[in-house]
């Protein structure tokens, strides 16, 4: 990241309030952030401080109830279905804690899944290979281990070269030797196709290898620390 950097996001005053009739949880009360392009980000914070609620909206899965969020100009507050559909089709990757491959397809069939319909998609077999699966690519996810299955989660990510690659604890169900592998993974990624990367952690020592430390607290950013010399992931230690 530079200081030049432009915000591939802009949010403004973010609020999502979930209205369950009697109750009203407001999970996010006016986030204002920028993050910029090809930035590495980690999002801290504790359960139930808003941050899989800022995720799923930065990524299109969900709308503020107020305030903006704009991706490179584009107002997504008020877009319809189908803007955010083609918006998370065409910019985003997600990375989930519980990887959620198809457990009857192959590895190389679970990322064919997403470059079937990208637009512009790394070959299957190529994503695998960066993410150190070439040699597994006919195995279903049963007979891989949990880090590997999340390895073929992150090539299904990458595959359609998104611009911004969201992982919502994507070490959280891994021991500390493959959750390091599979951050440093996420860090080649982002370090060799800028890829933008927002990772959401209940683990403060991973914020070592981000440019940017960002806390939550009670839906409101109580901390942002800029990291000037992120380290590599492979010298995190938990
Ligand atoms: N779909 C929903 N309906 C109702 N309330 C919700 C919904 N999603 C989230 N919430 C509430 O919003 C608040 C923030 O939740 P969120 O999942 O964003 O927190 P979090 O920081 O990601 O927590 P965790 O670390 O436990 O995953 C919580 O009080 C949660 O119960």
């Amino acid at each position: 990241m530079t200081s030049e950097s432009q915000p591939v996001f802009q949010v403004r005053q973010l609020g999502r309030t979930f209205d369950l009739g009697e109750v009203k949880i407001q999970a996010l009360r006016g986030i204002d952030l920028e993050i910029y392009e090809g930035e590495f980000l980690v999002m801290l914070g504790a359960s139930g401080s808003g941050k899989s609620t800022l995720l799923n909206i930065l990524g299109g899965l969900d709308r503020p109830t107020s305030g903006d969020i704009h991706f490179r100009g584009h107002n997504l507050s008020h877009a319809s279905d189908a803007e955010l559909t083609q918006f998370r089709r065409q910019h985003i990757g997600f990375v989930f804690q519980f990887y959620n491959l198809i457990p009857s397809l192959t590895a190389r069939e679970n990322v064919a899944m997403v470059t079937d319909i990208a637009s512009n998609p790394m070959p299957a077999v190529e994503a695998l290979e960066r993410v150190g699966l070439g040699q597994r690519l006919d195995h279903f996810p049963s007979q891989l281990s949990g880090g590997e299955q999340q390895r073929v989660a992150i090539a299904r990510a990458i595959a359609k070269r998104p611009d911004v690659l969201l992982c919502d604890e994507p070490t959280g169900a891994l021991d500390s030797q493959t959750g390091i592998r599979v951050l440093q993974v996420l860090q080649d990624i982002n370090r060799e196709f800028s890829t933008t990367t927002a990772i959401i952690t209940h683990n403060a020592g991973i914020a070592a290898m981000a440019d940017r430390m960002l806390r939550l607290s009670d839906g409101q950013v109580s901390e942002i620390q800029i990291n000037s010399d992120p380290c590599r992931a492979d010298s995190l230690r938990w």
